[in-house]
């Protein structure tokens, strides 16, 4: 066993592990990187990148889909489903390749290999062959994903995200269990690849990661027609049969369906990776999910010197969340005890479902009832979204009664990465609606949307 001392040590080499190395480093400090599995990040490996290739090939087939509908005949298309996984895996081990490399530049000494656990606040051992001493630590341990207990004992037919990106060629059918962003995602790709597919939301009626009644209720419906959603309800069981998998799922209004498929998906959600860092032999605050107390603005647990960045910390699991986690953790624990809170962006997140999602500052359940007005806009009829058949979707901006100031958005729409951006910008600069509605509208441009939305709410103030 050997035993080694650093200044920051720092606990999974992913998005915010590595993000808090530098910063540590750019301090001027002494820091190793530990990792317990594979390099490459999950954001590379089994995440943004291999879901986003997954949808491009989606929205491949749909495009041609949809071509008749412009007059546009085409005849003899198939889905080469090992074509689709070829591809998604070699662009895939191209990405994790740029990431692996980058690692393998670190200096070795800076780099050990093996599963850490705490021995006690300042004590790491890694596997049986290191302790390591460190002036402060950075859990960087990321996420795994949340089995539902009716999918326990589905063996090699119960699939997670990292599975499928492993897939030679796409299955016939496949239940998506968790209408999130994973099962969104994952589950409408799928189905336009030509896999049968049911997405079973929840008990909550949960739809991506939407909080606004009306935004949710309308993409229950886009989605509803286009897709075999269950969008509120239960899987009571899940067996094992010699065709696959037999799922029974209660619906809210008390109906059942059952149905038989090659293989489940959990995309029920996430849990922070704390189960087996030896956090009893800390003096850490565990919270109900055994996740170190944090102050969210200086990422520090406690007094202690260990900080948490990333998925871990179950606030944000977004890869720019997590890089700037890294950077702000990294620099607390090389200038511990002279922490600093951290300036945060304004929130933004996308899910790259057809229509797109993006929740931008505050979301609607977090906004304080009769302070705030909703503008709205209904793609239907807006002009450049019907013109390319896009016009699906309801966009919702929230403004400040008082200030005037935009605070948030629930968008659901045509082009909502870009959308979102834009208010997400606006957030960030604390642009009034009046503000927003000076800057230049192109014609015809889907931003002409997100004016729309901006009047409607100007008009209510
Ligand atoms: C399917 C999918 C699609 C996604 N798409 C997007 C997207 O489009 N956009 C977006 O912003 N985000 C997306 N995300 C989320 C994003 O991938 C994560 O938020 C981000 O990768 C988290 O980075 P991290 O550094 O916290 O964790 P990770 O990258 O998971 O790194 C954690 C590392 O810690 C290691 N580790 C764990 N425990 C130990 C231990 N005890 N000892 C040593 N090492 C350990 C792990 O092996 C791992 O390498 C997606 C996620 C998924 C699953
Ligand atoms: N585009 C992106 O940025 C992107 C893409 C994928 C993942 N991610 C990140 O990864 C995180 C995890 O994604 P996720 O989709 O697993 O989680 P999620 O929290 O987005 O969605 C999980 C869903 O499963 C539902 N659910 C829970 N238990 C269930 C059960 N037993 N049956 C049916 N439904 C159930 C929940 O109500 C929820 O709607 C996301 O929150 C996101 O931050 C981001």
């Amino acid at each position: 066993m050997q035993t080694l001392r650093t200044d920051v040590a720092i606990i999974g080499a992913g998005t915010a592990g590595l993000s808090a190395y530098r910063a540590a480093k750019a301090e001027g400090k002494q820091a190793v990187l530990i990792e317990g599995g594979a390099y490459g990040t999950t954001c590379a490996r089994v995440g943004c990148m291999p879901s986003k290739l997954l949808i491009a090939a989606a929205e491949a087939a749909h495009a041609v889909q949809l071509a008749p509908r412009f007059g546009v005949n085409v005849s003899g298309v198939e889905v080469d489903g090992r074509a689709v996984m070829a591809r998604l895996r070699n662009e895939r081990d191209r990405f994790v390749g740029f990431v692996v490399d980058g690692v393998h530049a670190l200096p070795a000494a800076d780099r050990l290999v093996g599963h850490a656990r705490f021995i006690d606040d300042n004590l790491l051992q890694l596997g049986d062959h290191t302790t390591l001493r460190a002036a402060s630590v950075v859990i960087a341990t990321g996420s795994t994903p949340i089995v539902p207990e009716a999918l326990a004992g589905l063996g090699d037919r119960l699939l997670v995200n990292d599975d499928v990106f492993e897939w030679q060629d796409l299955p016939r059918s496949v239940a998506v269990v968790g209408a999130g962003v994973i099962g969104l995602e994952l589950g409408q790709a799928l189905a336009r690849l030509g896999v049968r597919v049911t997405l079973y939301g929840g008990s909550r009626g949960h739809i991506g990661p939407l909080t606004d009644p009306q935004v949710i209720d309308e993409a229950h419906r886009v989605f509803g027609a286009t897709l075999h959603l269950e969008p509120r309800g239960r899987v009571v069981s899940a067996s094992r049969t010699e065709a696959g998998v037999t799922l029974r799922y209660a619906r809210a209004d008390g109906t059942h369906s059952e149905d038989t498929f090659d293989y489940v998906l959990a995309a029920a959600g996430r849990r922070p990776n704390v189960a087996h860092l030896g956090l009893a032999n800390t003096s850490l605050e565990l919270d109900a999910h055994g996740v170190p107390r944090y102050d969210a603005a200086t990422l520090q647990a406690g007094r202690a010197p260990v900080f948490l960045a990333g998925d871990v910390n179950d606030a944000h699991a977004l890869l720019h969340e997590a890089a700037d986690d890294g950077r702000a953790a990294g620099r607390n624990a090389a200038r511990f005890p002279a922490v600093e809170p951290v300036a945060r962006r304004a929130a933004l997140a996308i899910v790259f479902s057809d229509p797109q999602i993006a929740i931008v500052g505050q979301a609607h359940a977090t906004l304080e009832a009769g302070t705030f007005v909703t503008g709205a806009v209904h793609f239907e009829d807006q002009g450049r979204s019907r013109v390319m058949l896009k016009n699906h979707g309801l966009g919702h901006v929230y403004v400040d009664r008082e200030t005037r100031r935009l605070l948030g958005a629930e968008w659901f729409g045509p082009a909502a990465e870009h959308i979102g951006h834009l208010l997400a910008w606006s957030a960030q600069m604390r642009l009034s609606v009046d503000d927003m509605l000076a800057m230049p509208f192109y014609h015809p441009v889907i931003e002409e949307g997100l004016r729309t939305a901006l009047r409607d709410a100007a008009a209510q103030l």
